[in-house]
């Protein structure tokens, strides 16, 4: 009886005195200490385009990424047509490419807007990583296995899926080929490509023999800014 009776007391007792007697600086360094877990909840669920684009400048500033967590980072995004609007330029007659952000030199985002039926030929991604984000609509990607040299047979197909608004895909070479399309006859779709090291050039393949030729990319536009037309762009990826 005695015990539990005086416990609660003591306990008081203590946790007043610690309070009292906490010195300034450890006050600050528990304030510190709070904010920064906070703000480890915080880098997994960017809040704003802009919020994402600061965090995937902090995880590309170093020599290795993780892919697992840069695709959660991405997903975690939920997309908000105000934030993206001003780069979501589309053309009439094929998908466009519009570079939302530098990365630092680490990477290139980009926002691709895919009119109705427009699709990608079969392509490589030289390389690099890349992480494909839905921002609004679908896409349908197709995988295909590496065509060995000196062939001529039709492409082998790998795999299938249908991309959903805020999902992200990754892909790198090693992993195979792909074609992405919008199979909609009536909406548009929008996705947001992140692309380390980033690059101005792939491989196309044709699906019927696997041969392959190299094609330059280039932006439709750049920061929300068209850019203005290149005539010498005439193989594309579209
Ligand atoms: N990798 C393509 C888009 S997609 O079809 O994955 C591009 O950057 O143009
Ligand atoms: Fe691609």
């Amino acid at each position: 009886m005695c015990h539990i009776g005086t416990a609660p007391q003591n306990f008081f007792f203590s946790k007043i005195s610690i309070r009292v007697a906490m010195p300034v600086n450890e006050i600050v360094a528990a304030k510190q200490w709070s904010e920064l877990t906070m703000e480890k909840t915080e880098v997994n669920n960017p809040e704003t385009l802009e919020d994402l684009i600061k965090i995937l400048h902090e995880k590309f500033a170093s020599d290795s990424i993780n892919v697992d967590e840069v695709k959660n980072i991405m997903e975690a995004y939920k997309s908000n047509p105000q934030e993206w609007k001003k780069y979501a330029i589309f053309d009439q007659y094929r998908y466009t490419r519009n570079l939302v952000d530098k990365g630092n030199g680490k990477f290139n985002l980009i926002v691709l807007c895919w009119g109705e039926g427009h699709g990608s030929s079969i392509h490589d991604h030289t390389d690099s990583h890349c992480f494909m984000k839905m921002l609004q609509g679908q896409l349908k990607e197709t995988r295909y296995e590496w065509p060995a040299d000196s062939t001529q047979t039709e492409m082998r197909m790998k795999s299938q899926s249908i991309l959903r608004e805020n999902e992200c895909a990754y892909i790198n070479d090693s992993h195979g080929l792909h074609r992405v399309e919008n199979f909609s006859h009536t909406e548009g779709a929008i996705s947001l490509h992140l692309y380390s090291p980033p690059f101005d050039k792939c491989q196309t393949f044709d699906q019927r023999t696997g041969h392959k030729n190299v094609v330059k990319m280039t932006f439709w536009s750049e920061f929300g800014e068209k850019t203005p037309i290149q005539t010498a762009a005439s193989q594309e990826n579209n």
